[in-house]
């Protein structure tokens, strides 16, 4: 395969992101999100594009407090898989966690290996203390509600591991 590109995402890539995001909302992998959702937060996507314009990739960060941020809705296209895309993508990803300030990373996954390599490791727990919980509460995003493993939301998050990595 040739090489692919890494770089910031713009709002006309938001559909390409909403259609390698889709197959896996319907196998319940992923969190849907709906198109305005997706255009609101362009800024934290960073994709990868084939040769020819194509998009193969995204993942996204989204800031949650002061130190700490969250991998979200990570995918590469299945023509593209094992060819270094996803390291890349969180590479950048933690690029931009960096600049922003922040020293710890979450993610959600069934992709327990994957983010092991990356130097993830699993946890139990909560990893906020209690007064950072409790302004997290306040949170409208579901995101938040699955970092904080919140009763409601304990459906979408059956089976899927809770990880961390200290940057
Ligand atoms: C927080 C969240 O978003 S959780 C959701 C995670 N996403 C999903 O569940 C959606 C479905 N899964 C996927 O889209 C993909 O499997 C991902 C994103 C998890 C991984 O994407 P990939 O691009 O296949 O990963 P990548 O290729 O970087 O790494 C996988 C392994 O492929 C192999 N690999 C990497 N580069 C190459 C290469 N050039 N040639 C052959 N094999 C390679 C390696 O074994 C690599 O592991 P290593 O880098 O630690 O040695």
């Amino acid at each position: 395969m040739t090489q692919y590109r890494i770089r910031s995402a713009r709002s006309a890539d938001v559909r390409g992101i909403r259609d390698l995001l889709e197959p896996y909302v319907q196998r319940r992998i992923l969190l849907g999100k709906d198109l305005v959702v997706l255009y609101e937060a362009v800024q934290q996507f960073v994709v990868a594009e084939a040769p020819d314009g194509t998009l193969i990739g995204c993942g996204a960060l989204h800031v949650m407090w002061e130190d700490l941020g969250e991998v979200r809705t990570l995918i590469v296209a299945d023509e593209w898989l094992h060819h270094g895309v996803g390291r890349a993508i969180v590479e950048a990803l933690e690029d931009n966690a960096r600049t922003l300030g922040l020293t710890r990373l979450f993610c959600l996954t069934f992709e327990v290996d994957f983010f092991t390599r990356r130097g993830f490791t699993e946890i139990g727990e909560q990893v906020v203390d209690p007064d950072v919980y409790s302004q997290l509460v306040r949170s409208p995003d579901e995101g938040i509600a699955e970092f904080l493993d919140l009763a409601h939301v304990k459906p979408n998050t059956l089976g899927n591991t809770r990880m961390l990595k200290t940057l």
